[in-house]
């Protein structure tokens, strides 16, 4: 059993619609949603000019490693007919692995190609860490150099231009909202 923390994106076509593909996508036996943060619409990040996305963090558990939670997010997004085009570049739907741990709680730590555990481009992604901080107030970042630093402070640490504009949708989304742990 582990927990991973998914970041979901999407800022093509109908974005809450392919956000709900995620959110309702962990139904293998054993799978468990336990948390899933509200919408931030936020500006892309990344350089490439393109629309707003709508970004939600989920912390989901599952008898899965982590090659598995990425071969799920993988199938979720083909369902979303996600296609790779530009690198940072518009997506009907995108979901990362951010970080796993094991059913001990320990960090699970990668660096493959294939899958880089945690996420490398994490710590710099306000899109990434505010929606994470909604739903784990007490988030770390555990690093493969053994330092853990809080995700709040992660945030308080960017650049403002990466914080900024970065809100909560105003609309209720089509499943329940909030820390369902
Ligand atoms: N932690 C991770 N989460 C998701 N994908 C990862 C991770 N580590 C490595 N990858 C690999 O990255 C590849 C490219 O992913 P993708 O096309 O979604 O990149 P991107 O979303 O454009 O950029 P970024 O990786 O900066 O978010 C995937 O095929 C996957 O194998
Ligand atoms: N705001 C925002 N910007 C992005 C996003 C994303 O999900 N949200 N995903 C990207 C590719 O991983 C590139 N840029």
């Amino acid at each position: 059993m582990t927990t991973a923390i998914l970041s979901v994106g999407s800022n093509v076509g109908d974005r809450l619609a392919h956000l709900a593909v995620v959110v309702g996508g962990f139904t293998a036996p054993g799978d468990h949603v336990v948390a899933i943060s509200p919408v931030y619409v936020t500006p892309p990040w990344g350089g490439v000019e393109q629309d707003d996305f709508y970004n939600i963090a989920m912390i989901v558990t599952g008898r899965r490693d982590g090659s598995s939670w990425l071969r799920r997010g993988a199938e979720l997004e083909a369902a979303a007919d996600r296609r790779r085009d530009v690198h940072w570049g518009p997506r009907t739907l995108d979901v990362d692995v951010i970080a796993v741990r094991d059913d001990s709680g320990r960090p699970v730590f990668r660096a493959t190609d294939e899958l880089t555990l945690p996420h490398p481009r994490a710590h710099e992604r306000g899109f990434v860490l505010i929606p994470w901080l909604a739903i784990d107030p007490t988030a770390v970042l555990d690093l493969p150099d053994g330092s853990s630093p809080a995700v709040a402070d992660l945030i308080a640490a960017l650049n403002p231009a990466e914080r900024s504009g970065i809100e909560t949708l105003g609309a209720e989304p089509p499943w329940r909202l909030g820390a369902v742990r």
